[in-house]
């Protein structure tokens, strides 16, 4: 990526490629990156649309591989000008164990890092998450915060440990020799919860909606904040940022940036009615109609249940103790560090993202895609 190579096409590889997140990246690379000559998805499951893109003038390689068999991620690495790591297990309730959530989100993240040393390759974007830094397990809010505003960081579930440890890892990789003898150059991106075409737990609380009678019921004070972005947007962050991280090194290299758009701040459950009330469903309560110490209850008969049950059954509903907390914590951010450092501005207004959102609500909800 030397000035004299302007005009040469680039190797981009996305981890994670086939997910939620991982596919608008991958459509906003090939959408919104002229430099890209070669795009590499690299998943544990490849997804049928791939197979569309593979018509397009960039080529497309799809590639089967697990994070967490650094040999695979090596011959991926291999020959990439840029790595977008956004592979993960994102696990909130209880579906895997804590041993591999910490294998696929530690140890996947540890060997792309030394992929890239050993292949070298200079430019590494990771997705990180704004549980990086809370809520914390003492429920104190973060209102309306930056990347430099003190907080206590303190986990316990193995999903926050797990994406704290990797964005250290990461970070801490920042100026490392690479194979060649350049130094690697490394970001972390923090989303808050993401939203957009595709967010399955969006899809999750319509269905059960729709099986209630068109109501959902609300479980938590309407005063909390929860942070959300529109996942267009989180893509064209990582673009961005990946396209500058050569030319601003110095300033972006070991640097962690919250993830924003124009999304307003709601609490978790009105922020999704924003969607699923153009949808025709319908929040009842102006203020929760279960009292807490309910909620508390029931999130830990959940939590037994999942217990008994693991012997014949997967049980793991939403609601469990690290949920509930979650949703009841005010955790929101406002800055413009992105702005500062790499010219992000979001490209999605939130008139565009919520229609956008509305739309693919009403067009795969009640369907079984
Ligand atoms: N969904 C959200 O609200 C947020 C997500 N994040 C982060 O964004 C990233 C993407 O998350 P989502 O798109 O929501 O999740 P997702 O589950 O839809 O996507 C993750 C992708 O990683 C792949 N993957 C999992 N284990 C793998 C392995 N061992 N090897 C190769 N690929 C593997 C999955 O197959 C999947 O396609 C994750 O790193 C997550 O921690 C961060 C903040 C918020
Ligand atoms: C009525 C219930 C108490 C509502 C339960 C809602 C929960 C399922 C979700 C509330 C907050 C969500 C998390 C949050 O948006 C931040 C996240 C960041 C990530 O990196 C991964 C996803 C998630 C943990 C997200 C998961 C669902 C919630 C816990």
């Amino acid at each position: 990526m030397a000035d004299s190579a302007q005009a040469q096409k680039l190797v981009y590889l996305v981890t994670g490629g086939c997910g939620f997140l991982g596919e608008h990246v991958v459509r906003m690379l090939l959408q919104r990156e002229p430099r890209l000559g070669e795009l590499r998805v690299f998943d544990l499951h490849l997804g049928p649309w791939l197979e569309e893109l593979k018509t397009g003038p960039v080529r497309v390689t799809a590639i089967q591989g697990d994070v967490t068999q650094a040999h695979e991620v090596a011959a991926a690495v291999a020959g990439a000008h840029v790595v977008i790591h956004t592979a993960g297990l994102v696990d909130v309730f209880g579906r895997a164990s804590p041993k591999t959530i910490h294998e696929v989100n530690v140890q996947g993240t540890r060997n792309v890092i030394e992929a890239c040393v050993q292949t070298g390759t200079r430019f590494l974007v990771y997705t990180s998450s704004m549980e990086v830094v809370g809520p914390n397990t003492k429920g104190h809010p973060f209102y309306r915060g930056n990347e430099d505003t003190p907080y206590e960081a303190v986990h316990r579930h193995p999903y926050p440990c797990s994406k704290a440890l990797a964005e250290w890892l990461v970070l801490e990789a920042n100026g490392r020799e690479v194979c060649g003898g350049l130094p690697l150059v490394t970001c972390a991106l923090r989303p808050t919860g993401i939203y957009g075409e595709g967010h399955q737990i969006m899809r999750d609380f319509y269905r059960q909606g729709l099986r209630l009678g068109g109501r959902l019921f609300r479980a938590i004070p309407a005063s909390v904040e929860h942070g959300r972005v529109y996942v267009g947007n989180v893509a064209w962050m990582h673009v961005l940022a990946a396209r500058e991280l050569e030319r601003r090194a110095a300033r972006m290299g070991g640097q962690v940036y919250f993830c924003y758009d124009g999304s307003p701040y709601k609490s978790y459950e009105d922020f999704n009615m924003e969607f699923l009330g153009p949808c025709g469903l319908r929040l009842v309560g102006t203020r929760p109609l279960v009292p807490y110490w309910l909620l508390v209850f029931l999130a830990a008969l959940n939590v037994l249940l999942q217990w008994l049950l693991r012997p014949l059954l997967l049980y793991a509903p939403l609601l469990n103790p690290y949920t509930l907390a979650m949703a009841n914590t005010t955790f929101t951010v406002s800055t413009d560090k992105a702005q500062r450092h790499f010219g992000y501005e979001p490209l999605f207004s939130w008139e565009d993202s919520r229609t956008r959102t509305i739309l693919w609500v009403q067009a795969t909800g009640g369907s079984a895609q």
